[in-house]
């Protein structure tokens, strides 16, 4: 594997990006184009935008779920770009919009647990359920939730609520403190109460992890009030990237403006509709 050289303050590093889609009619529609950004280690990184402006596209190379035509992404010094994305694992988590998504509805929490631990040592097997030390790892990290959940190890995953499912998912996220975890989006699906529950609890979860996140979303609010920078897509490229000071001068209405003036169209109504 290709040990690529990286300042030791960044946990990841994406270089000149680009993916590409052919329709069915063989016209290419290009998704990302000339991709790059460094972020920090620890860092909240928000990422909002236009519709189809290519967020979930980025999260999916750096997942691994969709490989790019060029470019390169390396997490902690080590390029990724190409690598199978179970063998992401131990670098990079994702918590993705529908609660369904992150953990086997079949199998208890503790068994969801064992599934992820042994993930991050790449050998995917539930023998370590039984394991005394697995319990231990899966209360400690439920217990950094704070919301109460800890007698609820061994019942199955499908009969919790989704607020719980994706506070137990950020739980088992940050397993082992990964450099980046992927925020897709992931308080989306949720009832306001829950949603503001789980972004206070991400914040705790991220910050105490030491984890660089990266929080695609559409509510505007939270992305101000919960990233310590804030970058703005439309078609597949950065048309602005605001630090915390720079979030905090301007008000929502300032920056949505902005955005408007650098991409030629106003953003959603929904990522506007939070900050109103
Ligand atoms: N597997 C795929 N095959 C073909 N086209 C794709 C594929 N994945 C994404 N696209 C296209 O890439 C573009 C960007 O999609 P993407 O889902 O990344 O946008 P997004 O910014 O996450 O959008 P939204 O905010 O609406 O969720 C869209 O035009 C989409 O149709």
């Amino acid at each position: 594997m290709l040990q690529a050289s990286s300042n030791s303050a960044t946990d990841l590093q994406i270089t000149r990006l680009s993916k590409q889609f052919r329709g069915l009619g063989k016209e290419v529609n290009k998704v990302i184009s000339d991709f790059s950004l460094t972020i920090e280690k620890g860092t909240t990184v928000a990422v909002v935008g236009s519709n189809g402006a290519g967020k979930s596209t980025l999260l999916n190379m750096i997942s691994g779920t969709v490989l790019p035509d060029s470019g390169q992404i390396i997490v902690r010094g080590r390029d990724i770009t190409f690598l199978p994305s179970w063998k992401r694992v131990p670098l990079v988590r994702r918590v993705r919009q529908n609660p369904q998504d992150n953990m086997i509805s079949s199998l208890t929490v503790e068994e969801n647990f064992a599934l992820a631990l042994s993930g991050t040592r790449q050998k995917y097997r539930l023998t370590p359920a039984r394991n005394r030390a697995v319990r231990d790892i899966a209360v400690h990290q439920i217990e950094m939730l704070g919301m109460g959940l800890e007698n609820r190890l061994h019942v199955t995953s499908e009969s919790l609520s989704g607020g719980q499912r994706q506070a137990i998912a950020l739980a088992i996220a940050a397993l082992g403190s990964p450099a980046v975890m992927l925020l897709d989006e992931h308080t989306a699906a949720l009832d306001p109460n829950s949603a503001q529950r789980i972004k206070e609890v991400t914040e705790r979860i991220v910050k105490e992890s030491g984890t660089t996140a990266l929080m695609v979303t559409h509510d505007m609010a939270h992305a101000l009030k919960h990233a310590d920078r804030l970058l703005m897509l439309h078609a597949g490229t950065i048309v602005m990237d605001l630090d915390k000071g720079e979030m905090q001068r301007q008000t929502v209405h300032q920056i949505s403006a902005q955005f408007a003036a650098h991409a030629g169209e106003s953003l959603p109504d929904e990522t506007m509709l939070s900050a109103s």
